[in-house]
């Protein structure tokens, strides 16, 4: 039996790939054992259990960007945490790390090599995270999403992608999928999602334009995460749920969709051909605007600011897209030439081959 180590979280865009490698082992090997690690604070605390896997948490700890008494505190921190670490893959006969990225995965990686175990990390962004570009160093078995993401030696393995989602077939599952979140099955359907976070300029910048939108003869699911800034339009078909958790069904049920550029919602967007207007967080490394790069470049999505979400986008070029089944069925052909669904697979392969290698 197989020990397997899947480390990472933080964000649903995080916990979400490792989900979907963790379901690909289970199915494989129903007896292999799937320990994850992560931490209390992230999304996985809750979407870790909720599919049946075994979580275990360290403590959440962001690399130190400026010298203050939390950055001279984390060294030691650190080696508890990697120590931690190095007491379970004991424990457990731990045969092989996977790596996420995020916070769990620094110490992750850092005791599956102390221990002799190999490493596999994932990147899921275009730019990668501090954690894994580090973590890299010191493994041949590196998986990026996205062809050119800088971390040498890596091969591109596409994302790795649940289940339901790789699977999913739009077109038969469309009307059942619209009933589900109480919409009307025959109307032309927006979906708007700002990530497993929300995003306050998206639920703005198209609430705002609400009664237009529905007027025009276009229904909206707007998944609109935890944020209160914004309040829900209260505009009869225009739908608003907090976290979605079948996003298979939200894509399903829709025509085109508005949508940050997190790696993972673009790598199932573009994977399932779904015609997107990416608008990319100005955060971080500015990793969304290049996630989204190689569906727009396809002309599967365009591209949009935050600031350029106003009435007047709405009007003169969301709602008239909307109205153009030919532009959005283009779109669409683009869009999944742009994407891939095999991730999954292929990250497995990356593993076995780890683990065959040890
Ligand atoms: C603010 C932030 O830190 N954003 C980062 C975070 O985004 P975030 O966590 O939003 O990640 P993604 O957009 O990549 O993925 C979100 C995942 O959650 C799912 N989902 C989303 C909403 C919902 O209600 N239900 C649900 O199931 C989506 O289908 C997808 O599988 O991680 C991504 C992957 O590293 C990065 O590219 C983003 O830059």
């Amino acid at each position: 039996m197989t020990t397997y180590l899947l480390a990472g979280g933080g964000t649903a865009g995080h916990v979400n790939p490792l989900l979907a490698l963790a379901d690909s082992i289970r199915d494989r090997e129903p007896n292999a054992d799937i320990v994850v690690l992560g931490t209390r604070e992230g999304l996985e605390a809750r979407l870790v259990p909720e599919r049946g896997y075994e979580l275990h948490t360290i403590e959440r700890l962001p690399f130190p960007r400026r010298p203050n008494l939390d950055a001279l505190r984390f060294p030691l921190r650190f080696r508890r945490a990697v120590g931690a670490v190095r007491a379970l893959i004991r424990e457990r006969g731990v045969d092989v790390v996977v790596g996420f990225g995020g916070y769990a995965s620094a110490p992750a990686y850092r005791a599956g090599s102390a221990e002799g175990v190999p490493v596999v990390i994932h990147e899921a962004n275009a730019r990668p995270g501090l954690a894994n570009k580090l973590g890299a160093r010191s493994t041949p078995y590196v998986g990026v999403t996205f062809a050119g993401t800088p971390i040498r030696g890596a091969r591109v393995t596409g994302m790795p992608l649940r289940p339901e989602i790789a699977q999913l077939d739009r077109e038969s599952v469309q009307r059942d999928a619209r009933l589900h979140f109480g919409l009307d099955p025959d109307r032309p359907t927006l979906l708007v999602t700002g990530g497993s976070l929300g995003a306050r300029a998206i639920n703005q910048g198209i609430s705002r334009s609400a009664g237009e939108i529905v007027e025009a003869g276009i229904q909206v699911l707007h998944v609109w995460g935890g944020l209160t800034e914004v309040e829900d339009p209260r505009v009869d078909g225009y739908t608003v749920i907090t976290y979605c958790d079948r996003m298979d069904l939200a894509f399903a049920a829709c025509d085109l969709v508005v949508s940050r550029a997190g790696s993972t919602t673009v790598s199932e967007i573009s994977g399932l051909g779904i015609p997107a207007v990416f608008v990319p967080y100005a955060v971080g490394n500015g990793e969304q605007r290049f996630n989204a790069a190689g569906t727009v470049s396809a002309g599967g999505a365009i591209l949009v600011e935050d600031g350029e979400l106003t009435d007047d986008w709405v009007r003169s070029t969301l709602i008239p897209l909307l109205a153009d089944p030919p532009r959005l069925a283009e779109m669409a052909e683009r869009s999944r030439s742009a994407g891939r669904l095999d991730g999954t697979a292929q990250l497995l392969h990356l593993v076995d081959e780890a683990i065959g290698a040890a």
